[in-house]
């Protein structure tokens, strides 16, 4: 288990500039890049790949410092969106050809094999070839491939994201459980919030080439740093309003926040409680499966809230125009 760090690390093109002044995955951590669309996970992994040389900076693996360690000495398992099977080897060679590169003895290879295939749930298909798998089999050749060698680090680059819902899902509860079982440091990319948040130890996230905050999932989802982050993980509630004598209202909804002048109020959908009353107006609902989400018009401002079915004290069928919302969770962002 090694610990990865990157230190000051700045790199730009044209357009871009990815600037990480500190970022660490701890030793057997599950750490996660989660944001949208080029802001610089990509880049980011493969400057710890050495791929990408950075304009400045660092990177450590424990306390050795990597910058001029090629990649292919850095002892890295790299899992890529699409696979990059060899399509002309069968499963066995696919998985063999790090060890063989590495002139390891052949019956260890053997036995090596045979481990990241039962790790991976394969055994038994070694000798197929890459198009007659599925492509969540194909993920699981991908990642045997980058266990097999031993590696100090896992990367894995948008791993699920040409699979389909439900095999994604089942796919991501695996990686979870074999990186627990072989407590491999692992830096993970992805820009699917609810995969970031089922899979990681820790997630941080990015946004135009910067690390906007770094937390456990709770952390991020129930106090997000930003506005940024609040959204990006989920329908969010905020409020900005202005506080006199340590206390805000909207209405007759009231939040004690200890401090006066202007503060952005945020809480969750499903931190909001409706019960009878007349604070708010609902203005729509929505049906989830199992759930209802409302929209809910409070002196002029829209409300977000989320309940399961059997939470809420009236019927559907004979919801009343008006409702008492309370808000049992909220946090001050900035
Ligand atoms: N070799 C390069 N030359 C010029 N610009 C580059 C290069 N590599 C990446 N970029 C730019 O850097 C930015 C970040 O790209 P990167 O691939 O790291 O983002 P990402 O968050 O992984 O996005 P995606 O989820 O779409 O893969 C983008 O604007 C991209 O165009």
């Amino acid at each position: 288990m090694v610990r990865v760090r990157l230190e000051g690390i700045k790199m730009s093109w044209e357009d871009f500039q990815l600037d990480i002044p500190h970022l660490e995955a701890k030793a057997g951590e599950f750490l996660t890049l989660l944001g949208p669309s080029g802001c610089g996970k990509t880049t980011t992994l493969r400057i710890i790949v050495g791929f990408e040389r950075p304009d400045k900076g660092a990177v450590y693996f424990g306390e050795k410092l990597m910058n001029h360690v090629p990649p292919y000495e850095r002892n890295i398992g790299i899992v890529f969106q699409d696979y990059a099977l060899f399509p002309h080897m069968n499963v066995f060679d696919n998985i063999a050809f790090g060890l063989k590169v590495r002139k390891i003895p052949r019956n260890e290879i053997e036995k090596r094999v045979i481990w990241a295939l039962e790790l991976v749930g394969l055994k038994g298909f070694e000798k197929r070839y890459p198009e007659q798998l599925s492509g969540g089999q194909q993920q699981r050749v991908a990642l045997a491939r980058a266990l097999v060698i031993e590696p100090q680090v896992l990367l894995l680059d948008e791993p699920l994201s040409n699979l389909d819902a439900k095999i994604r899902e089942r796919l991501r509860g695996e990686i979870k459980r074999i990186q627990r079982e072989l407590g491999i440091t692992t830096i993970y990319v992805t820009h699917d919030q609810e995969e970031a948040m089922a899979i990681s130890d820790r997630i941080a996230v990015m946004n135009i080439g910067k690390v906007e905050q770094i937390g456990t999932p709770l952390e991020l989802y129930y106090n997000p740093n930003t506005e940024f982050v609040a959204q990006f993980l989920g329908l969010s509630n905020i409020l900005e309003l202005r506080a006199v004598e340590g206390k805000v209202c909207l209405g007759e909804l009231c939040f004690n926040v200890g401090r006066d002048g202007k503060v952005k109020i945020f809480f969750r959908p499903e931190s909001v409680y409706i019960e009878e009353g007349k604070t708010g107006e609902i203005v729509s609902y929505e049906l989830l499966p199992g759930r209802i989400r409302f929209r809910i018009d409070i002196e002029g401002t829209i409300i977000i809230a989320e309940r399961f079915l059997s939470e809420i004290p009236f019927s559907i069928k004979n919801l009343p125009k008006r409702v008492g919302v309370r808000v049992k969770q909220f946090s001050i962002i900035g």
